[in-house]
């Protein structure tokens, strides 16, 4: 019997409060309006970002409410003056939106989509209001514009990207953030060139991505800075060609922005924080070289945190800029990252550690802090 059209039951992992577990239940998803997309998740994955909004840490964070970014699945029915996609095709969610008309995206210098980002951030749709409630019938919110922690989700039509079917879902999920967002930060946001150094503080997906980016550029140098020895065994795998651990391998009060000069002859092309800290951020910028090194930052920072280094640093020619999804335009640009994945020039598969069964989602955020965790991708069909 056809759903479309009407409300679906929908296996969920609620965000009821900020720092406690999920509460995985049953919720009501209500069916697309205009311009929106109803999907069928198939897998998802856990994003640091996720735990970080748990936390209670963001300040856009608001519960009760549906987290998840990183997911894949099926169209399941779309709404009025929907074009892009169709019933049963094959979808990516995305939170960074392409509308291809609002001012950000006719200036061709982002990718930063202002169409739906105001209501995205408060977690309502477009129209202002939740396609989720819960079986008391309270509202649920969405997030980011997602909300792959429902089986079910609504998106806007500007949100969701179809990819080619032959894609496997679980990998095409983590292409939804974190492996885009660093491979995107190096290749695009930076735009390393051959030759440059590099070094990527934090080796998590997003860190290890950049790495990948890095390598496919050419880089002459790409040095891992994780405070986790375990993640010291993927720096061959994402193209990494130097691991240091801060807090064992600094000797004689020698600190990690010596180091790193020390290591690459004045300083690096390019660094990239992708661990949220602040003071991190600060090192990064400080280990760049003087006169042209450039320090990204992907790593989100909790409320209230603020980045500061001398003005000094900046007039002797280092340039501190930022990334939000690797700099890439989702609809328009996602066909080439599945393309270059399955013809085997970017590695997903490498990046998921762990599987589990949805109803496992709190294990999978505590996967995260894990050892040698990447990505722990969850299935709602077991
Ligand atoms: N700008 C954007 O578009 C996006 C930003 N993000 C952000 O990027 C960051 C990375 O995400 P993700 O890869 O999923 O996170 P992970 O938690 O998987 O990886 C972060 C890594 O950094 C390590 N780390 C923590 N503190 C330090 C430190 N002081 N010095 C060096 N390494 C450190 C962690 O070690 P340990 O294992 O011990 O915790 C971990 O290995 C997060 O802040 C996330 O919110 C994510 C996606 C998109
Ligand atoms: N709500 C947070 C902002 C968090 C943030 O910076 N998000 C990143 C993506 S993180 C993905 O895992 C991003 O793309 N930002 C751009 C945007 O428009 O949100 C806060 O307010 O701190
Ligand atoms: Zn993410
Ligand atoms: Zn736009």
């Amino acid at each position: 019997m056809s759903t479309e059209g009407k409300p679906i039951t929908s296996l969920a992992a609620v965000a009821y409060e900020a720092g406690k577990p999920l509460t995985v239940e049953e919720i009501i998803v209500d069916p697309p309006k205009a311009h929106e997309v109803r999907i069928r998740i198939k897998k998802t994955a856990v994003c640091h970002t996720d735990a970080y909004t748990l936390s209670g840490a963001d300040p856009e964070g608001a519960f009760p409410s549906i987290l998840g970014h990183e997911g894949a699945g099926v169209v399941e029915s779309v709404g009025e003056d929907v074009t892009s996609v169709k019933p049963g095709d094959h979808v990516v969610a995305l939170y960074t939106a392409e509308c291809g008309k609002c001012k950000f995206c006719k200036s061709g210098k982002t990718n930063l989509c202002g169409s739906v980002r105001a209501t995205q951030g408060k977690g309502v749709m477009p129209d202002g209001t939740s396609r989720f409630k819960n079986k008391k019938g309270e509202t649920l919110l969405h997030f980011m514009g997602c909300s792959t922690f429902s089986e079910y989700t609504v998106v806007a039509d500007v949100s969701v990207v179809a990819i080619d079917p032959k894609a496997p879902l679980e990998s095409a999920c983590l292409l939804g953030c974190g492996v885009t967002t660093g491979y995107g930060a190096a290749v695009k946001s930076a735009n390393v060139q051959k030759g440059d150094t590099v070094a990527i503080f934090g080796a998590g997906t997003v860190g290890l991505s950049v790495a990948q980016g890095a390598q496919a550029r050419g880089a002459s140098k790409i040095i891992l800075v994780d405070i986790n020895d375990a993640k010291k065994k993927y720096m061959h795998e994402f193209g990494a060609t130097d691991f240091v651990n801060p807090t064992k391998d600094l000797q004689n009060g020698q600190t990690i922005v010596e180091k790193l000069i020390e290591m690459t002859d004045g300083g690096l092309d390019f660094t990239f924080d992708c661990t949220g800290n602040v003071k991190v951020m600060r090192d990064a910028l400080e280990a760049c070289h003087k006169g042209w090194g450039v320090s990204v930052v992907i790593g989100v920072a909790a409320s209230g945190q603020e980045i500061s280094t001398r003005p000094f640093q900046l007039v002797t020619g280092r340039v501190w800029k930022g990334s939000a999804f690797g700099g890439i335009k989702g609809r328009s640009e996602m066909g080439g990252l599945i393309k270059d994945y399955r013809e085997g020039s970017l590695k997903v598969d490498e990046f998921i550690t762990n599987r589990r069964a949805f109803k496992e989602i709190n294990d999978a955020f505590e996967d995260l802090h894990a050892g040698d965790s990447l990505r722990t991708v969850l299935d709602y069909t077991n």
